[in-house]
């Protein structure tokens, strides 16, 4: 029954402005416990944006985020990981001559309590060693575990993204783009590395591949200029004619079979789009 399904994010009434410009305007999300759940929207429409508001890199204009019942709004990013929601960071943020399996280490000591300390003796790093090997066959990284990030492939440091967020034993996890810029094979395991890390906990993501979307999301949230167009299953979402005008530009694509794939460039806009 829908009434019986649990609540772990829920935002009421939220806004984002810009100078003046409300890129998020009065967003109820819901996200259910366990689920996978996709923000899409044409460019624009203030996915990002969201996105940063609920893990607390922008406090919002007006409105408010709940995790879990508990009101965060304002939260400092690290006050809302602690609440376990975990966020995938950009590769930017690696250590290009830290090995994957170092990366790992340190986000699990950072979970410890005993902060991102890189001068931590050996032995105590050692510790984490055999959950970071874990964590990254998980990910299917365990065999270049020794190898620096900054010489990983771009597939394997998104890859090594995840499992730093893993680290953190996170119940939501938020995923920017997953797939973003990667060829078909990457995508594909990525597609089957989400489902995996899914499993027994929340994950949000903005993503523009539709086949991605379809294959991973429970729910689908659509964005437009700032505001929830439509919610639902993918199915129910893909087929509503108020997306597809949203996507096209133009109404009556409600009969088509595939208008992501009909259309790619002007549906999701981003690369990946036509793979798989
Ligand atoms: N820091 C900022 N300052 C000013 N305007 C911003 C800022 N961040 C976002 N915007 C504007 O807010 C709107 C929503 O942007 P946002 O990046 O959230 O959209 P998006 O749906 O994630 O788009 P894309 O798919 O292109 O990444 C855009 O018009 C953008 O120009």
């Amino acid at each position: 029954m829908e009434g019986c399904v649990e609540t772990i994010i829920s935002t009421r009434g939220l806004r984002k402005e810009f100078r003046g410009f409300a890129a998020v305007r009065d967003v109820d999300l819901q996200v259910r416990d366990g689920s996978v759940h996709a923000l899409v929207g044409p460019n624009g429409a203030g996915k990002t944006t969201l996105f940063n508001l609920l893990s607390g890199f922008i406090t919002p204009s007006a409105g408010r985020v709940e995790i879990n019942g508990r009101d965060v709004t304002g939260l400092a990013p690290e006050r809302i990981a602690r609440l376990g929601v975990a966020r995938s960071f950009q590769i930017t943020t690696l250590f290009p001559a830290l090995s994957a399996r170092e990366h790992v280490e340190l986000a699990l000591q950072a979970r410890t309590g005993l902060g991102w300390r890189f001068w931590r003796s050996d032995r105590q790093l050692r510790r984490f060693s055999d959950r970071a090997l874990e964590l990254l066959t998980e990910v299917g990284l365990d065999e270049v575990a020794e190898v620096p990030a900054g010489a990983l492939a771009y597939g394997r440091k998104r890859a090594l993204e995840l499992a730093v967020a893993l680290a953190l034993d996170p119940r939501v996890l938020l995923l920017d783009e997953p797939t973003a810029g990667m060829g078909a094979e990457d995508v594909d395991r990525t597609v089957g590395l989400v489902r995996r890390v899914a499993r027994g906990r929340t994950v949000v993501m903005v993503e523009h591949n539709m086949s991605v979307v379809a294959s991973l999301a429970d729910r689908v949230t659509v964005l437009q200029q700032g505001q929830i167009l439509v919610e639902g299953p993918y199915e129910e979402v893909r087929a509503d004619p108020r997306v597809i005008t949203a996507y096209l530009g133009e109404p009556g694509g409600g009969e088509r079979e595939n208008p992501e794939r009909e259309n790619p460039e002007r549906n999701v806009g981003e690369s990946g789009a036509a793979d798989s």
